[in-house]
């Protein structure tokens, strides 16, 4: 089974309280941002404070990503230099809108990890997509380099971008069918948008039982107690289980007997409906079975 990407916790680069305890919230992967969440004035501030967390002990054991500054900017260049040479594991580059960003981002990052001695190809790359023309060159962005690991919608940008605003994920109707799509046609992960009423616990929930039945991986997140909702939500509940240990019988079963599609109380079980349940029970016995 792949990496669990189910939270990705956003995390102000300059907020030193935070980042010295971040890692005990037990995210899937911590997002230390350095763009938006960041005021102008502590961009080079919040570099060093990244620079030193991603070196921590404490934050050897989880997946780090940083969210640079975008590369046309003043800092993006410098965020790349620091947080390359520090370890981190994955760059998100924010408001993608054409291979072209990702190549250029690849460009850098390949001297960089030569001039500190890091195997070239070893840091991953996230791309963010916040705008009109990024969704539609999702395809291209998801397919523009090996160092992919997810492509991230990023929904306040972008709602900006359409002349609209959040509201019950209709704005967002398209937009996420697109990301999800080039993620599953490149074979990347696909990240869904933040909650920004951490307050609102129903109306997250609906958002991510939405999502977890699209197909998403999983969603950035911007508060710890988003983390366990989410993490619950994903798992398969104990019904699911059984269901899918009762698929993997029968199918097992009609093997013993040179069938390759069987019954199970008169619902057809072949291999893709074999494929889901043995998905069902990796699942349950990564991140366990749903409260
Ligand atoms: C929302 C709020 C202010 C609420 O504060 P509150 O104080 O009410 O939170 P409480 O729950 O009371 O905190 C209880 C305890 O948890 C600690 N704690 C809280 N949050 C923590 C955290 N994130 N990491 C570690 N620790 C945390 C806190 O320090 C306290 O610790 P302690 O005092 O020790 O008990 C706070 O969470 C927060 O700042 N979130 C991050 C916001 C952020 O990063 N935004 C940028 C990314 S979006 C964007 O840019 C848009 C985008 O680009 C997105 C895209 O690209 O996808 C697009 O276009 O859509
Ligand atoms: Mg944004």
């Amino acid at each position: 089974m792949n990496k669990l990407r189910r939270s990705m916790l956003f995390l102000p680069g300059a907020n030193a309280a935070m980042l010295s305890t971040a890692f005990i919230y037990r995210p899937d992967s911590i997002m230390f941002d350095l763009e938006d969440a960041v005021a102008l004035r502590e961009k080079d501030t919040a570099r060093l404070l990244v620079f030193h967390a991603l070196q921590h002990p404490m934050y050897q054991d989880i997946e780090t990503v940083v969210r640079i500054n975008p590369l046309s900017t003043p800092f993006g260049l410098a965020d790349l230099e620091a947080v390359v040479r520090a370890g981190v594991d994955v760059i998100r580059l924010p408001k993608t809108d054409t291979p072209e960003d990702i190549f250029e981002l690849e460009g850098h990052l390949e001297r960089i990890e030569r001039e500190c001695g890091r195997e070239v190809g070893s840091t991953g790359v996230m791309a963010a997509i916040e705008s009109a023309v990024g969704v539609i060159n999702a395809v291209a962005i998801a397919r523009s380099s090996p160092r992919l690991i997810g492509i991230a919608l990023a929904a306040f940008d972008y709602v900006m971008d359409m002349q609209t605003e959040r509201s019950d994920g209709t704005e967002l109707f398209y937009a996420r069918c697109a990301v999800l799509h080039a993620a599953r046609a490149a074979g990347i992960d696909a990240f869904d948008v933040v909650w920004s009423d951490v307050n609102d616990e129903a109306g997250f929930l609906r958002e991510v039982e939405l999502i977890r039945k699209m197909g998403f991986n999983g969603k950035s997140l911007i508060n710890p107690r988003q983390i366990d909702l989410l993490h619950n939500a994903y798992a398969p509940t104990q019904q699911e289980v059984d269901h899918a240990q009762r698929v993997i019988e029968a199918a097992e079963e009609g093997e013993r007997n040179g069938l390759g599609v069987v019954s199970l109380n008169g619902k057809m079980v072949d291999a893709p409906i074999i494929n889901h349940a043995q998905r069902v029970l990796e699942r349950a016995a990564a991140s366990g079975v749903r409260r």
